[in-house]
Parts: structure tokens; sequence; C-alpha cells
């Protein structure tokens, strides 16, 4: 596939090269920055309907902003990739999200271009905000310019930024990118809001939106003048959300049209005005690509795919995923109780509760990028007789971290939490791994905590989940597909606190909790290559703890290994803490604990991902070897 041509783009190698061309030149330069980026997100997958949607934004930004030197934030950075191809890195745009290439999403240490990084939504405001007082505490001269979508404004953090800024009165520039959709289509109130204010205010003319810029922003003396007319006629009222938040508001302007795009952005650059602006921009996800327009979700996440039909590659069709599987067995309960619910925060498909939603539209709930409101809305519910599944990836649900702890488990509130995406997640890497919910949700008392080491133990977990109404649970889940095997017609309630061996034997035993047990039963067949039989058990759960079964495996083994998809602090700690208060690690038991390493774990594949964690069968062997002060390389002969 040859590359699109790009006579001017290729003139560019950072933005100050932007600055020397005329109107039209930056118009036909939108248009091969939108094919680089197509052509690109071709060969890597990734987000390309966001990027697409903010290509003219782009140019005008560092065509009028002095970029490096004036900040740029993107908010969750998944619309980042125009920026990157013009901001120094277009050579590698085409390792994006691959191991060893650039990040997917915004980073400080890939780029001076990129001042705050990003991922999770909603937290351009607040980093704008902080760099704008720094700015002005130090006498700097500088712009700060934050660029959020609507589905980014409708989480709680971008409020209390605007909340505090604009009682700050601080210089910034907030571009709001409206493009009316989320991942999927936008839900809440402000979405409905943004909607009539475009739709109350059409497309200003560009005579009347710089008339009513400058008309704003008149020359010192006659704006205070006016200002004091208008505050004494009362008339200083905004009419819009923002302005009544202390930002002043311009728009809705077209977010593709360079002609008004420039002359704003101008505008604002040079205003005296101080405080708050509040620029609200209107795009279209997937513009300016026919396939990505036309889907439903607007190419918002895609796999490699074919530029001329817009087909992404398929996978060969394999075995449904943890997500498909767990939408299938909370409909499955849900079938036969009508007091289950389902909740997500903006990821109705990535948690598979579009599939719910389906089946039970009154009973499941999608609050926006809100995940703090998600936890307590869900608690709410239980307080009525509910059986609220709150399902929020393991890393999203960072965001509701105090709303589990303060709303939920003391209060001993039946909710539960289904965290999708536990463990290492590949290309979106270490800003989405979901590392810590057992190190964070592990020290809290009084919760069910469950890891399902395969498709068949997390439709058991969601039926025990469903059983548990007297305090919360949480079960814990990876990205991608399980692991083929059969499924029954639904769930079984397990033993709370109760594991399982799967296979007995030797001096060695392996503790498994997740989706490492596939791992850990290959090492013990590698490990009887060297002679050496080992027991390998599934924990379930890490609270309750299965203390009989952790107790007999200290007792009855040399090798104590525990392994777990997630951080230090987490299961591992949870079995030495109760082992060493029961006296059992005086007995010179050779404790491993395998988790990921103290430091972050990079976009890559998954696999690729886990061998640099030192998680897969292979490390396990070479644990117990060590353990047992065997070589690796010492194997007896084959008996
Ligand atoms: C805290 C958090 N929750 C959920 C997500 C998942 N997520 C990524 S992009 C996105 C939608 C963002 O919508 P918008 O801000 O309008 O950007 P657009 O994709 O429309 O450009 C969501 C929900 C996230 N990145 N962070
Ligand atoms: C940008 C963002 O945060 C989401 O689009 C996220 O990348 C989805 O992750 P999955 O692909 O695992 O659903
Ligand atoms: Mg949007």
């Amino acid at each position: 596939m040859t590359r699109p041509a790009t006579p001017l783009l290729d003139r560019v190698s950072v933005p100050a090269d932007l600055r020397n061309l005329s109107a039209d030149q930056l118009k036909r330069l939108a248009e091969e920055l939108r094919a680089e980026t197509i052509d690109a997100v071709s060969v890597t997958g990734g987000h390309l309907g966001a990027s697409l949607g903010v290509v003219e934004l782009t140019v005008a930004i560092h065509a009028v902003f002095e970029t490096p030197r004036d900040r740029l934030i993107w908010d969750v950075g998944h619309q980042a990739y125009p920026h990157k191809i013009l901001t120094g890195r277009r050579d590698r745009i085409r390792t994006l999200r691959q191991g060893g290439g650039l990040s997917g999403f915004t980073r400080r240490s890939e780029s001076e271009y990129d001042p705050f990084g990003a991922a999770h939504s909603s937290t351009s405001i607040s980093a704008g905000l902080g760099m704008a007082v720094a700015r002005d505490l130090k006498g700097d001269d500088r712009n700060v310019i934050a660029v959020i979508g609507d589905g980014a404004m409708s989480a709680g953090m971008a409020y209390e930024a605007m909340n505090n800024a604009g009682a700050s009165k601080a210089n910034l520039i907030v571009v709001l990118n409206d493009n009316d959709m989320s991942i999927a289509p936008p839900v809440g109130a402000m979405s409905a809001y943004l909607s009539r204010l475009i739709s109350s205010r059409p497309f200003l003319s560009l005579r009347e939106l710089m008339a009513r810029v400058a008309r704003r922003f008149p020359a010192p003396l006659e704006r205070a003048a006016r200002r004091a007319d208008e505050y004494a006629r009362g008339l200083l009222t905004g009419g819009t959300l923002f302005e009544e938040l202390g930002f002043y508001y311009v728009g809705p302007v077209d977010g593709h049209s360079l002609d008004h795009l420039l002359p704003v952005l101008r505008n604002l650059r040079d205003t005296d005005h101080t405080g708050p602006i509040l620029l609200h921009v209107v795009t279209q996800k997937g513009k300016g690509y026919a396939p990505a327009e036309a889907s439903a979700d607007k190419y918002h996440g895609v796999q490699k795919f074919n530029v001329i039909t817009g087909e992404q590659a398929k996978a060969p069709p394999g075995p449904p995923s943890f997500t498909k599987v767990f939408a299938n067995a909370l409909i499955a309960e849900a079938e036969a109780d009508e007091r289950i619910v389902a909740i997500n925060a903006a990821m109705p498909s990535g948690t598979g509760l579009d599939l719910f939603g389906k089946r039970f539209p009154k009973r499941c709930f999608d609050v926006g990028i809100a995940e703090q409101h998600a936890v307590t809305f869900a608690a709410g519910m239980a307080t009525e007789g509910m059986k609220p599944f709150c399902a929020i990836y393991s890393t999203f649900l960072q965001r509701g971290y105090d709303q589990v702890v303060h709303d939920v488990v003391l209060q001993s509130l039946p909710v539960r939490l289904a965290m999708d995406r536990a463990g290492l997640v590949g290309a979106d890497g270490a800003t989405h791994a979901g590392a810590f919910d057992i190190a964070y949700l592990g020290c809290l008392p009084n919760i069910v905590l469950m890891a399902a080491a395969d498709e068949v133990e997390l439709m058991h977990m969601v039926a025990t989940a469903t059983a548990i109404d007297d305090r919360p649970s949480a079960f814990r889940y990876p990205r991608g597909e399980g692991f083929g095997l059969d499924l029954p017609a639904r769930g079984s309630v397990l033993e709370i606190g109760k594991g399982r061996i799967l296979r007995e034997g030797g001096s060695i035993a392996i503790l498994s909790y997740g989706a490492r047990l596939q791992e850990c039963l290959k090492a013990a067949e590698e490990l009887a290559t060297h002679g050496l039989s080992c027991t390998v058990a599934d924990a379930r759960f890490a609270k309750p703890l299965d203390t009989a079964l952790v107790e007999r495996l200290a007792r009855e083994h040399e090798v104590l290994i525990t392994i777990e998809e997630g951080s230090m602090l987490g299961f591992g700690a949870i079995v030495m803490q109760h082992l060493a208060l029961r006296g059992l690690l005086d007995s010179g038991l050779k404790i491993r604990p395998m988790c990921l390493p103290d430091r972050l774990i990079e976009h890559d594949s998954p696999r690729k991902q886990y061998d640099d964690a030192g998680l897969n069968a292979p490390h396990i062997v070479a644990t117990a070897l060590a353990a047992l002060g065997h070589q690796a390389s010492q194997r007896p002969a084959r008996a």
C-alpha cells in the first residue's frame, strides 16, 4: 500500500514550521495530516475516530500558539495522533502502541510537546489550571490550552477544575471538543445541555463571531466602561453554564473550519482578557474517513484495517472473551433475579453491559465517565434491596476508590464490583493496567475478593457475587479471550473463602490467584521433566483467605510460590502475613511471592508484557528451581 503524498506535511518537522504557512496551505496540510493519520493507524490499530475529529483543531492550535512554550494538554490523549505527527514523532507514528514504540496517549517522557500525560479522562483542566497558576506565580508569560471532549466533560473532576478555575481568574483556554460522542453516544444531562447550546446558537458567522469576540474583548478603557455599564444593567449574564462558572464562553465554532478556528484562536491568544475562556468547538468523530463516519462508534478503537474499504483485520474466531462470558453469566443470573441491576461508566461495550442492556434496558445504567458516582449510585440502590453489579475496569475503578471504602465497605452494602481488564492489558500500556486492585481492595475489611482463573470460574464468581447479599464483593478477570473451556448454562455458587487443589505432590506448592493458573499448570509439567512433582492450587479468594489451604500448603511443602496478575502488596502479601502471624514462616518455608515488579510495564502484547513482568511458566519454573537450589539447566536424564 503506497503511502499518501504529503508534500506540505513533509515540510513540517515541528509546529514552528506551520507558522510560516498561509491559511490555504494549512487547509491542505490538514488534509495531508488526516491522510497520514489514517494510513498510520491502518497498520497500527488504535484510537482513530477521536484523532480524525481533531485534525483541523490540532493544526490551528499549533499554528497559532507557540508550543511547546505555550502548553497544550489533550484530555485522555487518545486523540493525539495528529499532534504526535506534527510534533516530531511522524517517523515513529507507525510504532504506535507497540512494544518499544510510541504510547497511544500523551506522555511527558515522550516529548516536550506533551506537557501532561493522560489516558484516564477529565484531568486536563486541573492540570492546565495548575500550570497557569504556576506560570503566574513565576511571573512567566505563556498560554495554557486544555482540549477536553464532551464525554470527558461528564466527569466530576472536570467540574471541580472549572469551579476552581472560574474563581481563580487565571488565564486558561479550555477547548471543549464537542463531537456528541463518548465511546458510545454520550449520556447525561450535560450532553443534552451541549446539544441545546449548539442548536440554540447555530454556528456563528465569522463576522458575528469576531464581532462578539471583539465586543467582549474591547480595548481596556472601552472595556472597563462597558463592563460597568453591563453590571449596572445587570446584563453581564453569561447565558451558558460555563459563564456562570466564571468562564467566558466563545462558540459554538465549526471545529473543522480553519477559516473560523485560526482567527478565533489568534484573538484568544492576543486578548488582554483576564480569566478562563471556554472555546466550544463542534467536530465530528471520525471526520474525513467514510468508514469511520458511517460506523456507530466512529471507529473509536480499531484494529489494523484496509484503508480503501475500512475493513478491520479480524482475528481468527477464538473462544468468547471474559467480557462476553461475564455479560452472559450476569444475564443468566438476572433472568432469575429481578433485583439484579448493572451499572457502567461510559463503557457499555467494553464491559459487555451493552448485551445486558439489550436484554434488560430498564435495569442497565450508563452514568457517563463518572466512576465515583457509579459506585455510590450502586450503593444507594443496594440500600433499597437491589443487587447492583458495578462493571468498571480495574484501572478506572481507581477513580472510585473512596466511594468503595466510605460508601460501600463501611456500610457493608452488597455492591458487586465486576473488575474487567485485571492485570496487564497490552497496547493501552501502563495507564490502563489493572495492576493495583488486589492491593487497594485487599487492605479493606469486610469485602469478598475473588479472581477468576478461567471463564468457567468467572461464571461461578458471578453466581457467587449474586448470592452475597450482606457485604460487598468484587471479582477480577483479564482482558481478552477465555481459554476455550466448555461453559455451563449457569455458574455455581462457590463456598466463600475456599480454594481448590488441581494437582498434588512433591516439595513445591504453587498457589495461584487469578488467570496465571494455566501458566502454573504448564510450569508443573515442566518441573516434572526435572523430576520434581508439585502441587498446584487455585486460591479463588483473596478475602476471606482459605487459611486452611494456605497453612496446609505451607506445612506440607518445602517451597510455596504464590502468583497473581497484580502488583506488590497484593495476594502474596496477604498469604505471607497470615503465615507469619501463624508462625509458619519460622520453620524455614521457602516462600516466593510472584507478582508484577515494582515498576511500570510498558505497552506491548500481553504475552510479552507478562514475560517482561516475569510471570509466565518459564519464570515459575525458574523460581521453583532456584528456591530448591537447583540450576535451571540441571535436568536429570529423563526417567
Ligand atoms: C476515567 C476514565 N474512564 C473511562 C475511560 C475510557 N474512555 C476513553 S475515551 C472515552 C470517551 C471520551 O469521550 P470524549 O471525551 O468525548 O472524547 P472523544 O473520544 O469523543 O474524542 C472513555 C469513556 C477513560 N479513559 N478514563
Ligand atoms: C481510550 C480509552 O481509555 C479506552 O478506549 C480504552 O482504550 C478501552 O480499552 P479496551 O480496548 O480494553 O476496551
Ligand atoms: Mg466526544
